[in-house]
């Protein structure tokens, strides 16, 4: 007789759950077998855990109906439950889940909650605390004001998503420079973040090829009449490089979508979702920080473009790219629930089951920010040059194309752990250019935190003052070159 081996046997019973949960309709009686006993006390937990109105999107949904729950949230008390304790002798009743929550036009008409974030919310600073008047005061004075991403556009429905670039800086980083731009939206009070990888950005360092600069429009643009030279430089709206003696500010970008003249490869694009635990304190649960270097490291790869005819050699040119960094921790779940979620994966759950546990779906991400943020740097459009999509995700290259990203390559992204391991069988992985994963082992982490020391003159300046300007307990050692 052939025994199924118990993991197989949760296995199967979580799959049929995930059935039950997503189907439209119920799955037929016999597939599906409740498991009352290991469910109920799971679901408890994650219910008690979250309190009575921490659930999803912080609408109130409550497990413990007609139970006097006290009013700090979070702070569920069990002294208040009177029901019977799971795996009771006497015939259990089953818990109810009621949603206590009214429509959502019934909200929003009550006050309760907002009909989409206003442009005004969308400038706010992202943690959403308004600044004292007199701060407030102090900061209008320093800084132009930003664009109404309401007005700019009067023709635009209220419902499409707009982006504003509020400022762009040049990062180096391990793999070489890097243009932060940080962008605010009318959809939500985030701030989303777009890494462009671009040769062109630098005028004085532009290589012999075609591809436009990737610029923001909304960036570029001049906000306002009072708005000075000093202003837009200071929010990023410049070209080359700055220095102490060169600053010149961008002209608005022109609304014409740009082609490269020749056969260069369409730029590298990434949407990356946050992720605290993998790409800041190394959490080896997911590969999320080995992507996001790994984004970066491939955009910054030189492309090497073939010689249209045999007696000339193939050109180089600088690689090209954006890592559009959305924040959308835990598939958009949130931190919070996706801690709660990785103590039920440890209960023998898997990521979606575990999402699904806690009253969310197993990814609550959406990409319309997302291409927004493209289409501001004039990428994807429809009549534009297309992007390359790196990703594995089937459903994000969909509600991509969904968006009106036009995407002309999907490149995958290999896990390193994975690539080395297909290395030893066989040289070649397919539909990735051997040569870009050319890369030394590293020595410790998957990570950004796990790679090796960050060093530059850029560092180097930056120790240096805080050692000099704000009293840093660290002995100075000579600058390089000078001994
Ligand atoms: N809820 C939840 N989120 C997770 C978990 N592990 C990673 N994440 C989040 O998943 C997001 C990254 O998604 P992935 O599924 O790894 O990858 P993807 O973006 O869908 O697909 P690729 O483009 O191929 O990388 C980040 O927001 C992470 O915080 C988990 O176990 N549970």
């Amino acid at each position: 007789m052939h025994i199924t081996p118990p993991e197989d046997r949760l296995f199967q019973d979580d799959l049929a759950l995930l059935d039950a949960l997503t189907a439209p309709t119920l799955p037929i009686k016999s597939t599906f077998r409740r498991r009352d006993a290991e469910l109920d006390p799971l679901l408890l937990a994650a219910a008690a855990a979250s309190g009575p109105n921490a659930t999803r999107n912080h609408y109130h949904h409550d497990f413990f109906p007609g139970v006097a729950l006290p009013k700090a949230e979070g702070a569920w008390d069990w002294s208040k439950w009177n029901g019977e304790e799971a795996g009771g002798k006497q015939p259990r009743k089953r818990l109810t889940y009621v949603s206590l929550q009214a429509p959502r036009s019934q909200r929003i008409q009550e006050g309760k909650e907002n009909a989409g974030s206003s442009p005004e919310a969308a400038l706010q600073p992202a943690d959403n605390v308004p600044l004292p008047s007199e701060k407030r005061a102090r900061a209008a004075s320093r800084s132009a004001p930003a664009p109404s991403l309401a007005t700019s556009s009067p023709q635009i429905p209220p419902t499409e998503v707009q982006v504003t670039c509020m400022a762009r800086t040049r990062i180096p980083t391990p793999h070489g420079i890097a243009f932060l731009h940080l962008y605010h939206n009318n959809r939500d009070n985030k701030e989303h973040l777009a890494l462009v990888v671009d040769p062109a950005q630098f005028s004085e360092d532009t290589p012999s090829i075609s591809a436009p600069p990737i610029r923001s429009r909304s960036l570029d643009a001049v906000w306002s009449d009072s708005e000075t030279e000093m202003d837009r430089i200071t929010r990023g709206a410049y070209v080359g490089r700055l220095s102490p003696t060169t600053h010149t500010a961008s002209s608005p970008t022109s609304q014409k979508p740009s082609h490269p003249t020749d056969n260069i490869p369409a730029p590298l694009i990434r949407i990356h979702s946050e992720c605290f635990t993998g790409e800041t304190i190394g959490s080896q649960r997911c590969d999320c920080g080995e992507q996001l270097d790994e984004a970066l490291r491939l955009m910054s790869q030189p492309i090497t473009i073939p010689s249209s005819s045999p007696l000339e050699p193939a050109t180089r040119i600088p690689g090209r790219g954006v890592v559009v960094y959305m924040r959308q921790e835990g598939r958009g779940i949130g931190l919070l629930s996706k801690i709660r979620a990785y103590n039920l994966q440890d209960l023998g759950h898997d990521t979606v089951t575990a999402n699904l546990m806690l009253g969310h779906q197993a990814d609550e991400r959406g990409y319309e920010i997302a291409v927004a943020i493209l289409r501001d740097l004039d990428l994807g459009s429809p009549s534009g040059e297309g992007v390359r999509l790196l990703t594995n995700n089937p459903d994000k290259v969909h509600a991509m194309e969904k968006e009106g990203l036009r995407i002309v390559e999907r490149v995958p992204m290999v896990p390193r752990s994975w690539r080395k391991r297909m290395q030893h069988s066989s040289p070649r992985i397919v539909g990735v250019d051997s040569e870009e994963y050319d890369e030394p082992e590293r020595k410790a982490g998957a990570t950004l935190v796990g790679g090796d020391a960050v060093q530059g003159p850029d560092l180097e300046k930056y120790l240096r003052t805080k050692v000099l300007r704000m009293g840093h307990m660290l002995e100075l050692i000579p600058e390089r070159g000078t001994n």
